[in-house]
């Protein structure tokens, strides 16, 4: 299957309704049917990811797109999915998002949409969101103030832009002393909410910052919102150097219309360089859905907007 017939199947899933004000459960079911057009060679890669961790958690498919004109940028991330392209964009993302977890959202981020917009906003350019642009979005995980933030995260690029290099650094790449390292792994620092959510239900918490074994170490960090308890120097100071090692373990791509990078939430730290941001409807353009592998969380949240 090449991808004018996935484009082709994404389409017969939305047949002539409209999903522009469709609710999360509806645009999910829409997609269940279409994970099994999705290429063989989409699941063995996907399957092979999850099990191995494969290639720093980090996954690049390409080429799920045809040459498709996406036509104006929506205005903002939690913008509805007004045009059919974007709908069909949207099928094809859940759909591979499907084979890792469900789809999920916070209510407090992007009016609860399961599939938000990463495009630029005029006077955001230079905020700590994905909505950012000339100002670099600098290291993160999404959500680290919350436990239940997502496993996987996707991305799906409808336009690019030539300078915006999506970067990463997977956790069990960083090359630290064994003494930032014990540091790291006390619950010294606080994650707090991030500027994109609206009165979220929990603000922040305490956490280390490295935890897990060697070969499958985990990671919550954020340049911005994330700081050591209570002026503790030490830590503060570990900070500093995990910051390096993320410079130096980086890596990146620049992405092109119909690549989709999934990123592991759990064991990646990601940023993205500046572009330029033209506001003449023709800007860098992701669609971008969160996963939650745990069917446990899932059930205990009751519901994939939480
Ligand atoms: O724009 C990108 O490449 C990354 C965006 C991002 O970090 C986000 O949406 O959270
Ligand atoms: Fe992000």
């Amino acid at each position: 299957m090449d991808a004018a017939d996935l484009w082709r199947a994404a389409g017969d899933r939305l047949g002539s309704t409209d999903f522009s004000r469709a609710s999360a459960d509806q645009l999910v079911s829409a997609a269940v049917p279409l994970v099994a057009e999705l290429p063989a060679e989409v699941h063995r890669r996907v399957h092979e990811y999850r099990v191995r961790s494969a290639h720093s958690d980090v996954l690049l498919l390409r080429g799920l797109l045809p040459s498709v004109e996406f036509g104006p940028n929506p205005m903002a991330s939690g913008a509805p999915l007004d045009t059919e392209q974007a709908q069909r964009g949207a099928m094809i993302l859940l759909a591979v998002a499907l084979l890792l977890g469900e789809p999920f959202n916070f209510r407090s981020l992007y009016d609860g949409q399961v599939v938000q917009h990463v495009v630029p906003v005029p006077r955001m350019e230079n905020t700590q969101t994905s909505e950012s642009s000339s100002g670099t979005l600098d290291w993160h995980v999404e959500d680290g103030f919350s436990p239940d933030r997502c496993d996987y995260f996707g991305l799906l690029c409808l336009r690019g832009a030539e300078n915006a290099v999506t970067r990463y650094a997977a956790a069990r790449d960083l090359r630290l002393p064994a003494e930032v390292r014990r540091v790291l792994a006390e619950p010294r620092f606080e994650m707090h909410a991030d500027s994109a959510h609206v009165s979220p239900s929990v603000t922040k918490s305490v956490t280390p910052v490295l935890f897990g074994p060697d070969h499958a170490l985990e990671i919550c960090y954020d340049d911005h919102y994330l700081r050591p308890v209570d002026g503790d120097d030490e830590a503060k100071e570990a900070l500093a150097e995990l910051k390096e090692a993320l410079d130096e373990a980086k890596a990146g791509h620049v992405l092109e219309p119909g690549d989709l990078i999934m990123l592991d939430n759990r064991r990646v730290v990601h940023a993205r360089t500046p572009f330029r941001a033209a506001y003449d409807g023709h800007d860098r353009w992701l669609l971008r859905t969160m996963v939650c592998s745990s069917i446990a969380r899932l059930h205990r949240h009751g519901s994939r907007i939480i």
